[in-house]
């Protein structure tokens, strides 16, 4: 018999989930979003059947329910679902990067026909809305799912099946371990990056060139501070109690530190380096596996923009998608790296052949 899956929010997250729903055999995928825009390109583009612009419309049709809205409108959406009149089971979950309130939330469903399983996929982008959706952009990450007391191990497995043609890598996790971790390893970053930007903004009326030097790693490590602010607002909002005591381990850290620097005790600053180096180091390990690393090739090239065109035009030749392009400190006529980043193993080495085939000298790191 066919199943009916509804994605709610279909946004980078939702249409990434939809379009790799729409892949199963026998499921029928329904999408409802507050944007009538976003329904009409999702219908427009096959990423779902049908759509919705009414939730208790669309959720009495469905056997399988996907959240995937904003954090504080999730919780809005399992509220609601306290007060439609269902005439079948309902087994629900959703992406939310903040999983303790949406776990209370649903811990409050009373209806007997609905059965709450969390989740959260740890891959994304700085980027929003449907069209930035992609069908390859779970593969590798991992996916995090939070039974409650009330699902089973059979409703897990369900759960486990569809999201199976994301290519993600299951982890059970409870909410309050989920939402200590990511505070630490994804809300406290941003928070970090989105300062050092406000901080090179305060320098620029000293100095208006600051945009101009900015090199390469100001932008890598404040990439994420160019992400969907409305997103961001309600993860540092919902896990603001975690948020507030790293900022107080930070604040006595940096006070440290500014001692250190203040005495110019050389040896003491490379010590301190060194030991971040040879942590994220050893994070970056693909054996590890403790970061999403993706799959990157550095290659030499000459002139841009011909060279970059040339370099993505015999990737394409061969159907290989790029995950990320990356200009390394290139300027004008002068010789350059290119960061090319793939989302698995073959399509890297694959690249690299060509590539080399084609006499560009490329690079692998291990
Ligand atoms: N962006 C990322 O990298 C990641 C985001 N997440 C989580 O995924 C969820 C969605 O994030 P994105 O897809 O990035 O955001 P997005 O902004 O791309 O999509 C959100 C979608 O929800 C819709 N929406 C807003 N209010 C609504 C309402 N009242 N009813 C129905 N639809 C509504 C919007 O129109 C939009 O289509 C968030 O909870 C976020 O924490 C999880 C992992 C990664
Ligand atoms: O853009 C990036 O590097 C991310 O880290 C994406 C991301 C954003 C929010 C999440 O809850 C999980 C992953």
């Amino acid at each position: 018999m066919k199943e009916t899956v509804l994605i709610a929010g279909l946004g980078l997250i939702g249409g990434s989930l939809a379009l790799n729903i729409k892949e199963i055999e026998n499921v029928h995928v329904l999408g409802y979003d507050a944007k009538r825009s976003t329904l009409d390109y999702c219908l427009m583009n096959g990423i779902v059947d049908n759509v919705y612009d009414d939730f208790a419309e669309a959720v009495k049709l469905a056997d399988i329910c996907i959240l995937a809205a904003p954090v504080s409108i999730t919780v809005e959406l399992i509220h609601q679902l306290n007060h439609i009149p269902l005439e079948k089971e309902l087994l629900v979950s959703d992406v939310g990067s903040v999983k303790s309130q949406i776990m209370e939330a649903a811990e409050s469903l009373t209806s007997d026909q609905i059965t709450f399983i969390g989740g959260h996929p740890m891959a994304g982008s700085h980027k929003k809305g449907i069209q930035a959706a992609k069908p390859y952009l779970f593969e590798n990450a991992i996916y995090v799912l939070s039974p409650t007391k009330k699902s089973t191990a059979e409703q897990l497995d369900r759960l486990k099946a569809l999201l199976s043609p994301t290519k993600c890598k299951f982890l059970i996790l409870d909410p309050e371990e989920h939402d200590e971790m990511t505070s630490v390893i994804s809300h406290f970053p941003h928070l970090i990056a989105s300062s050092l930007v406000h901080q090179a903004r305060n320098w620029q009326s000293k100095h208006p060139y600051i945009p101009k030097l900015a090199a390469g790693g100001f932008r890598d490590i404040t990439r994420i501070a160019s992400s969907n602010p409305l997103m961001w607002r309600d993860i540092f909002f919902q896990n603001r109690e975690k948020m507030s005591r790293l900022l107080a381990d930070w604040i006595v850290e940096m006070q440290q530190l500014k001692t250190l620097i203040d005495s110019g005790e050389k040896q003491q600053i490379q010590t301190y380096l060194e030991q971040a180096k040879d942590y994220r180091d050893g994070l970056d390990s693909k054996k590890k596996g403790a970061i999403l690393s993706y799959y990157d090739i550095y290659v030499d090239i000459f002139d841009q923009p011909g060279a970059l065109l040339k370099v993505i035009g015999l990737l394409a030749e061969h159907d290989i998608s790029i995950n990320n392009i990356e200009i390394l400190e290139i300027r004008e006529g002068i010789t350059g790296v290119l960061r090319l980043s793939f989302q698995n193993k073959n399509d890297q080495q694959l690249s690299q052949a060509i590539l080399n085939k084609n006499k560009y000298e490329t690079m692998i790191e291990e």
